[in-house]
């Protein structure tokens, strides 16, 4: 069981206010959307989930506590670019976080403690795809599968909350579809909560049992550095579980083909989608 909690969260930097009044509550094993225009402070919100940054006022909580003041294990992350160590094979990348977490001065298990991990992180990769490369080393993987060996990487750690910041943004589009299912897949089975941050907006209703666009309320043209942004729009998303967003995703393709195909008359188009109507309402 896992609730997050933004009480009245500002950040700023020097007179510079980038967010204020952020007062956001998450229910447990939420999967919560962060879209936004460009440079509005969608990453800073998740830099400050994960302790990389401090709320100037406000405070977050977690599980009811205030978050901790440093990165934690509960709080794994997935950026767009990936970051792993080259130097080590896909398998030793994921056996690395539980290394230098349960043995911080030499960063290695031995003996049984490690061939259980090396299970574990081989159970993980198959999980994701990547079971028969996993003594190949980041740069021989492509795009989506160093995107999974993060995940992974996240995962083995047990995250209470899983951060991820544009993840699919330079996969292609096929890529891009089989990372939903996997991402969907993973949150369901692992019973984590989700907080993901995308300018695409189909991908935020896909994936989003919440999705909340953050802007700026407020705009002083003398002074554009007095107001932050904040949650301006706050969407139940509709697709629950896995199944019926990819019901919805075979709906949104089939609408995409028949406009595609010519039907350009209003009549003739099929009905759109819920989700699409409540997007063009707001
Ligand atoms: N350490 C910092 N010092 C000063 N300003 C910063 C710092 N970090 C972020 N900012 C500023 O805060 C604002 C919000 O940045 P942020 O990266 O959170 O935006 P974003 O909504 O994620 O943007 P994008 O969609 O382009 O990734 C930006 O104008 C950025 O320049």
């Amino acid at each position: 069981m896992t609730t997050i909690r933004f009480e009245n969260v500002w950040k700023e930097y020097d007179e510079r206010v980038v967010l204020e009044q952020v007062n956001l509550s998450l229910a447990d094993h939420e999967f919560l959307v962060i879209i936004g225009p460009s440079g509005v402070g969608k990453t800073t919100l998740l830099r400050m989930l994960l302790s990389q940054e401090q709320p100037t006022r406000g405070r977050i909580l977690l599980d009811g506590e205030p978050i901790a003041s440093e990165p934690t294990a509960d709080r794994g992350v997935v950026f767009q670019r990936y970051s792993v160590f080259p130097h080590k094979t896909v398998l030793g990348n994921v056996m690395m976080g539980p290394q230098w977490a349960g043995a911080p001065l030499l960063g290695r298990f031995f003996g049984a403690r490690r061939r259980a991990l090396e299970e574990r992180a081989m159970a993980l990769l198959t999980r994701v795809g990547l079971g028969e490369h996993a003594e190949k080393y980041p740069a021989q993987l492509s795009g989506g599968m160093q995107q999974r060996l993060a995940l992974a990487q996240a995962l083995i750690m047990k995250p209470k909350v899983l951060l991820l910041d544009e993840p699919f943004g330079a996969l292609d589009p096929g890529t891009r579809k089989s990372m939903h299912e996997l991402v969907g897949e993973l949150w369901e089975e692992n019973r984590m909560t989700i907080v993901m941050v995308t300018h695409d907006l189909p991908e935020a209703f896909l994936l989003g049992t919440r999705v909340i666009a953050v802007d700026k309320r407020r705009n002083d043209p003398q002074a554009p550095e007095r107001f932050g942004a904040t949650i301006v729009s706050d969407f139940e998303a509709k697709c629950r579980s896995v199944r019926e967003s990819r019901a919805f995703e075979t709906e949104r393709e089939r609408v995409r083909l028949t406009l595609l195909a010519g039907n350009s008359t209003t009549e003739d188009r099929p009905p759109v989608p819920a989700i699409e109507t409540a997007l063009v309402k707001d």
